[in-house]
This record gives C-alpha cells, structure tokens and sequence, in this order.
C-alpha cells in the first residue's frame, strides 16, 4: 500500500499503485448487476427534431435519463472545457487545496459533499462552481486564472442557453404551457434560473472494482446536463420493471453528447411522473476520466411543488413544496431520505389542497433578487 501523504483524504490518487483500505469499498456493497451490451439503452434524442419533446418526455418518464445530440454547442468549446478541467486536476495537491470547498461556501475544491454519508472514501475529486469561479481560480493559478475562467464564462452562456431549451421541451412534453410554470422563462431563456456547475475527475484506479468513482445517488436539481465526453463510467439503476429486476445501465459516451438526468426537483415539479434517477460512476484501471455536471435547478426562493395539472382528479400532491436550497439542507442533513421525508401520504391529501402552503407552487417569491449562480463573470 502506498504511503498516505497527509490524510487519507487528500490522497493521491493519480500515482496510487493500489487501492488503500479507506478507499476499498466491498463487493457486496454492490446489490444489481450491470447489464451486458445487448441490453436495452439510454435513449438518445436529437434535439432538433420534430418529435423531440416526445421523445424526451417519454425517456423522462421511464428512464428519467437521456443522451442529448444535435445540441449545437461547438466540438472545439468541449475540447477547451476538457482541457481545463484535466489542466486543474493535474495540480499538486498542496496548490488544489489553496482552493479548498469550506463550511460557508459551495464553490471550491474537495471531496464530492455526499462523501460524509459514506464509510469509505470515493475515487474521485471535485471542484463545484457556483457563482463566479474568479475567486478560486485566482488561488488556483495566481498569475494565470484566466484561461479557465474564460471558458467556464463561455460554457455557462452556452449551457444556460442549452438548459433552458431542455426545459421547454420537459414541460412541452408535460403538456404545460408558459403560464403553468411562470419562472421558466417564456421562450427557451433560462432566466433567473439557478445553475451549478460541478467537475469531477476520476483517475485511472489500479483496482477498479474495488473501488468507486461516485456512489450511488439521485441529483437534487431539477435537471442535470453532465458532459462525460469520451471515457465511460457513468451507470443508471433502472429498476424492477419492465426491463426486468434492478440493474445497472453503462451510458455508452457519444462524443459530444450530453447526458440529461431528471433530478429530485422535476421529479417533484411533475408529481412523480419524471423519474428521478439514481446513477454513481465506476472508475477503470486506464483512463482517467473527468466530467462536468451543470446543475439546474429553480429561480432563487421558488417553492417547486407538484403542479396542479399533473394531478389526477382523485390525487393529490404527492409532495410538499420547497426551494432548492431547503431541499439542499434536507438533503445534508438526511441524503437519500431527503424525498421521503417531503412525501405527503394519501390521508394528508384533502388537509393539504385546504392548505395554503401548496398555493404558492409557481409564484416568485423571490425577495432577494440575486442572480449571483446565474450569471457567471470574471471581472
Ligand atoms: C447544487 C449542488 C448539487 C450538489 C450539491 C451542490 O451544492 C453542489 C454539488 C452537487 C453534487 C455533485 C455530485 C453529486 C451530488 C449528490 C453531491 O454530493 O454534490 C450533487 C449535489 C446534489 O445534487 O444534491
Ligand atoms: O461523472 C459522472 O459520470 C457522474 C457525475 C454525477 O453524477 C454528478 O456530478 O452528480
Ligand atoms: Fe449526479
């Protein structure tokens, strides 16, 4: 086993020769299987066509997951994105750290937040980006942030436009029209919209089905659009249905794709109807594959709740409203029992629609104006 320089948790994983004990994760901790190739796959949907929405709506539904092509976001703006995400993560540890994720800020670098659920440590390191990365970058490299921060500036336009396009589609798709989910921007604008970007990087693992890039779980944004370009090792769990029992799905990498995933908040939004998936990444013994989630998610202080219309007549809200941001405490505080604990069983159904809680589903309540994590800029 190689010496661990400091904590297990700054470890280097790029130059491990083996898995160390705080990084082994058990066989048995894996209870599906992971299908063979020649089982059915994550849809994948041009953008661009005519049954587009259909098609999105139909694999949010059962799959909660699909692949997006003919998106129009530029090859060479990918390529830069990928360079500087591997340019940050090939730093020393000791210069990565300068830009360390603390108690009272989101943004920076460090281990995946759900790691503290987990007895084990992952295979992977991260850097989140919420607002504009300038602070962080500037201790990344203090004579040369600009470079990465051009591109995410670049990226984040590009995305926000690409979101807000998805999101029309979802709601289209939902039979939902512009004033039933009036903080969605009219004309495919994301708005005021809510966004994170997430990088994540998993070196090459010298035993890889002992060790795990990032565990299983659901997102809690409305959407997720995760660039993985051309390294496999994302999985989706489809579970006991049609497909048959649980299984794990690999999502083939289609350069220049992007995997769309339904988080916990849509799942919400659309009363269940959208599947929230759950999906981890596994490393492989070769490749060091990076990623980047843009997280989407509601305005500031919007209450998402089920709406209305997804309801059937004899239903009710199968969930109780809440922001990104309580759902984010939730989800600190409970991890994957964050959803259950804002279900709303069937008796409470009539106390509820009495309620006024449940009224304010799609109004802006947004007080504080800031669009500090929608806009992104270096100056
Ligand atoms: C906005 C966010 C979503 C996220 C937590 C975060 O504050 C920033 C990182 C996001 C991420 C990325 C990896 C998986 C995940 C579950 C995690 O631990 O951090 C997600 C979080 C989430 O979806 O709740
Ligand atoms: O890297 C991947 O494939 C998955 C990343 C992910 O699930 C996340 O950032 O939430
Ligand atoms: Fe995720």
């Amino acid at each position: 086993m190689p010496a661990l320089s400091q904590s297990p948790h700054h470890f280097d994983l790029g130059s491990a020769r083996d898995v160390p004990e705080s990084h082994l994760w058990s066989d048995s901790a894996d209870d599906h299987p992971v299908a063979g190739p020649a089982d059915d796959a994550v849809p994948v949907v041009d953008v661009t066509a005519g049954d587009a929405a259909e098609v999105v709506g139909r694999a949010c539904e059962e799959w909660g997951v699909f692949q997006a092509t003919g998106h129009g976001l530029p090859a060479h703006l990918l390529d830069r994105v990928e360079a500087q995400i591997r340019r940050l993560f090939a730093l020393p540890a000791h210069d990565k750290l300068r830009a360390a994720r603390s108690l009272d800020n989101v943004s920076g670098y460090g281990l995946v937040p759900i790691s503290s659920f987990f007895s084990k440590l992952m295979w992977s390191e991260g850097f989140t980006i919420a607002g504009s990365p300038l602070d962080h970058a500037r201790k990344l490299w203090p004579h040369d942030h600009r470079s990465f921060c051009d591109v995410i500036e670049e990226y984040n336009k590009a995305m926000r436009d690409l979101a807000g396009r998805l999101l029309q589609l979802m709601l289209l798709s939902l039979g939902l029209a512009e004033e039933d989910v009036n903080w969605a921007g009219a004309t495919g604008e994301f708005g005021d919209m809510s966004t994170v970007i997430q990088l994540n990087s998993y070196p090459a693992c010298p035993d890889p089905d002992r060790a795990m890039g990032l565990a299983a779980h659901t997102d809690s944004s409305l959407f997720t659009i995760l660039f993985q370009n051309r390294v496999s090792g994302l999985q989706v769990l489809r579970p006991t249905g049609r497909a048959g029992p649980a299984h794990w799905v690999t999502v083939r990498p289609i350069p220049g794709a992007f995997v769309v995933n339904v988080g916990d908040l849509l799942h919400i939004l659309s009363n269940g109807r959208f599947k929230s998936v759950v999906h981890r990444a596994v490393v492989n013994r070769t490749a060091h594959r990076v990623s980047a989630g843009f997280f989407c998610g509601p305005p500031h202080n919007i209450k998402v709740a089920p709406l209305e219309k997804l309801m059937e007549p004899t239903k009710g809200p199968a969930y109780r409203a809440v922001t990104w941001h309580e759902y984010l405490g939730l989800r600190r505080k409970l991890f994957d029992k964050a959803l259950q604990s804002i279900k709303i069983s069937e008796e409470k159904w009539e106390d509820h629609s009495n309620s006024s809680n449940n009224t304010n589903t799609n109004t802006n309540t947004n007080t504080n104006s800031s669009k500090a994590s929608s806009v992104i800029t270096c100056v």
